[in-house]
């Protein structure tokens, strides 16, 4: 039997006023699986959020979490979701146990399971023993993060949505927010959208890209990568003349195309090849960029596109069909 995904968005659509924030937008997410939400500033990112999460209605379309439905259940659906949104305002004179028992009051987890659920979110997001009766205003920006997940773990909901969890902090407060979204996995399905493209690669299993309030792009990285910048990549070293490198590949047989050139000192110069040719290519571009008088291999390593270069090409494309399907104005 196939299971109900955490998450279904069909042709969800969201307006303010004239502008269009979200159009129609599709995507699941399957129980347990940890998803990056990615989207340049003002693509719909927290607006898809925060209708999910019940605080904000869409114009059109629907929204299920664990298969019920947002706008007609949108009391049970808190239950099933918990939401950290950006910038989580916090009470800066309460205590951070203090703070969480409220919350939980107010999401309603049972009285007798109300110290408990507390107890576990702040050992989950390791503020049991550091901060439990500090007041919030004198936390580190990395531990005030910490207690809006925590919030977002009371009551064990099955959907976390964090948005933008590991912005403004330092690389160590990242780590630390990454570690606790890897002790998430396999318990909770996760959505969480970032600006930090290595971020999102390190944490998620899948990524949605959305670009001006529409999916790009969806999948693993690896699958990104075969349709976004297929063929195969490497990045060398050589001394001497740069420009031969192709001509000296075409000669042997390989079809290729430099991507990026950079001169370094000394006559050197560090090249980035796209080359079409399947296979095992290593050992065969060596041998034919080797042995030759125009230049000298100094080094030569395969370089798998990263998010970022996905990122681009996926967002590209799809500025590139706007630009295509729009009507051309005639004087
Ligand atoms: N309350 C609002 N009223 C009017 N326009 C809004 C409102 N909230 C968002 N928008 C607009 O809707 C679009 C999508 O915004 P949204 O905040 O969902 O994007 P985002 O991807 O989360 O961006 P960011 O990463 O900058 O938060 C933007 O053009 C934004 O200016």
């Amino acid at each position: 039997m196939e299971s109900i995904p955490s998450i279904r968005v069909k042709d969800l659509t969201r307006q303010y006023g004239a502008l269009t924030a979200i159009h129609k937008v599709n995507f699941t997410v399957n129980p347990g699986e940890v998803v990056g939400f990615l989207g340049p500033n003002g693509a719909g990112k927290s607006t898809t959020m925060r209708i999910l999460s019940g605080i904000m209605s869409a114009t059109s379309g629907s929204a299920w979490v664990g298969g019920t439905c947002v706008a007609q259940n949108p009391h049970e659906v808190k239950r099933k979701i918990g939401y950290m949104p950006e910038n989580n305002p916090l009470p800066d004179d309460m205590r951070v146990v203090e703070y969480l028992r409220f919350r939980a009051r107010l999401k309603e987890v049972p009285k007798r399971k109300l110290r408990a659920s507390v107890q576990e979110a702040m050992e989950i997001c390791d503020l049991a023993r550091t901060a439990r009766r500090k007041i919030i205003g004198t936390l580190s920006k990395g531990f005030r993060q910490r207690v809006g997940i925590a919030d977002a773990l009371l009551g064990d909901p099955e959907v976390i949505i964090m948005d933008e969890p590991t912005i403004g902090l330092d690389p160590h407060q990242i780590q630390g927010i990454r570690k606790l979204i890897d002790n998430l996995r396999g318990k909770h399905t996760v959505i969480l959208s970032s600006h930090i493209l290595p971020e999102i690669e390190r944490s998620c299993d899948r990524v949605i890209i959305i670009n001006r309030g529409r999916i790009v792009a969806s999948g693993t990285s690896n699958e990104l990568r075969e349709e976004f910048l297929p063929g195969n990549r490497f990045s060398l070293s050589i001394e001497g003349d740069a420009s031969q490198v192709i001509p000296q590949l075409a000669a042997k047989g390989f079809e290729a195309t430099i991507l990026e050139s950079t001169p370094l000192a000394e006559d050197r110069a560090k090249l980035s090849l796209r080359i079409e040719n399947d296979g095992e290519l290593g050992p065969q571009l060596i041998e034919a960029l080797s042995n030759q008088s125009t230049f000298t291999l100094h080094s030569l390593a395969p370089r798998e596109p990263n998010l970022e270069e996905i990122f681009l090409a996926a967002t590209k494309r799809s500025w590139e069909e706007t630009i295509e399907t729009k009507p051309k104005i005639t004087t």
